[in-house]
C-alpha cells in the first residue's frame, strides 16, 4: 500500500542559510538550501516580538493559510512554514531576477511590449485569485518579484482576505495603489470585491507605463484625486494603452472592465501573441 507522505515537518537545522536577499518591515530573507535535497529556497524570518508589536499575527497567519493553498506561474509559492521560540519561517520560492520595483526604478519605465507582457501574467494570477475568492488587495510594484525567465510572481499576501470583505482595515504604507471604494465607502454598501484588485491593476499598468503612479501627490490630495479619478495619462503612452488604463481606473466597481476583457484588449493582444514575443525577445537579448 501506498506509505502515507509524511507530514511535511520542518526545523532551521535542514537549511543552510545564505546571503541576505531584503528585508521588509518585520523581517528579513535569505537565500537558503534545503541541506537533504539540495533545493533553493527563499527563508523569510519574521520576529513573533515584532509581530506582536505591530499587531500583524493574524496578517501573517492569513498570508500563511492564503498563500500555500495557491499554485501558479505567477503567484509565489510557499511551500512550508516552522517556527521556533522566537521567530517564524516561511519557505518560500525563490525568485531568481529579485523585486520588479527595482527594476522598474532601473529603468525609469517599462517599453509598451514588457508593460503589456506583465499586465497579461497579473491579470491570469488575479483570475486564479478571484476564481478561488481571494482578493490580494495590495497590488503594487514592490509585492511583485521576477523569475528566472523574466516571469512575474506576487508575493506578499499580508493583505490578502477572502471576499467579500467589509471591514475597514487601518492602512499603512503608500495610498496610490487604494481605489475610491477602500477610502470612501459608497451608500450602503460599505462592502467591497475582488474588483479592488482591478482598480490596482489600472494604477500598475499606469506606473509601469510611466514611471510614477497615476495619483501620486502629497496623501490628502492623492485620496481627494483617487475617489474623483482625477489622473492624466502622458502622451507618450499609446493609444491602445490609455484605453486600458481609462477601462480599470473606473469609480465604479461594477463598472470596471473584467479580467477576461484584459486578457482581450488590443493593447494585451498585440504584445503577447507569439510572433511578437520572439522579436521583443531579441530586443532584450541584444540589449545585454
Ligand atoms: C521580510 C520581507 C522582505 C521582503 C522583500 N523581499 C522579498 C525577497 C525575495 C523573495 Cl521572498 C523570494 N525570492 C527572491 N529573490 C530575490 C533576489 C534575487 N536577486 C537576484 N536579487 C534578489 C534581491 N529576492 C527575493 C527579498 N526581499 N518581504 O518581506
Amino acid at each position: 500500500p501506498q506509505q502515507p507522505s509524511s507530514p511535511k515537518l520542518f526545523h532551521l537545522g535542514m537549511f543552510e542559510i545564505g546571503k541576505p536577499l531584503g528585508k521588509g518591515k518585520f523581517g528579513r530573507v535569505y537565500l537558503a538550501k534545503h541541506r537533504s535535497s539540495g533545493f533553493i529556497c527563499a527563508l523569510k524570518v519574521l520576529h513573533k516580538s515584532e509581530l506582536q508589536m505591530g499587531k500583524v499575527e493574524k496578517q501573517v497567519r492569513r498570508e500563511i493559510e492564503i498563500q500555500s493553498n495557491l499554485a501558479h506561474p505567477n503567484i509565489l509559492r510557499l511551500y512550508g512554514h516552522f517556527h521556533d521560540a522566537k521567530r517564524i519561517f516561511l519557505i518560500l520560492e525563490f525568485a531568481g531576477k529579485g523585486e520588479l520595483y527595482k527594476h522598474l526604478r532601473k529603468e525609469v519605465r517599462f517599453p509598451e511590449w514588457k508593460a503589456a507582457q506583465y499586465i497579461a501574467q497579473m491579470a491570469a494570477a488575479l483570475k486564479y485569485l478571484h476564481k478561488k475568492h481571494v482578493m490580494h488587495r495590495d497590488i503594487k510594484p514592490e509585492n511583485i518579484l521576477v523569475g528566472i525567465h523574466g516571469e512575474i510572481k506576487i508575493s506578499d499576501f499580508g493583505w490578502s482576505v477572502h471576499a467579500p470583505n467589509n471591514r475597514r482595515k487601518t492602512m499603512c504604507g503608500t495610498l496610490d495603489y487604494l481605489p475610491p471604494e477602500m477610502i470612501k465607502p459608497t451608500g450602503n454598501d460599505s462592502f467591497y470585491s475582488e474588483k479592488v484588485d482591478l482598480w490596482s491593476l489600472g494604477v500598475l499598468t499606469y506606473e509601469f507605463l510611466c514611471g510614477e503612479a497615476p495619483f501620486e501627490d502629497e496623501p490628502l490630495k492623492t485620496q481627494k484625486r483617487i475617489v474623483r479619478c482625477e489622473m492624466t495619462v502622458p502622451g507618450y503612452v499609446s493609444a491602445e494603452a490609455k484605453d486600458l488604463i481609462k477601462k480599470l481606473l473606473v469609480v465604479d466597481p461594477e463598472k470596471r472592465i473584467s479580467l477576461e476583457d484584459v486578457e482581450r484588449h488590443p493593447w494585451i493582444i498585440k504584445h503577447c501573441v507569439k510572433g511578437e514575443r520572439a522579436t521583443n525577445r531579441s530586443a532584450e537579448l541584444a540589449k545585454m
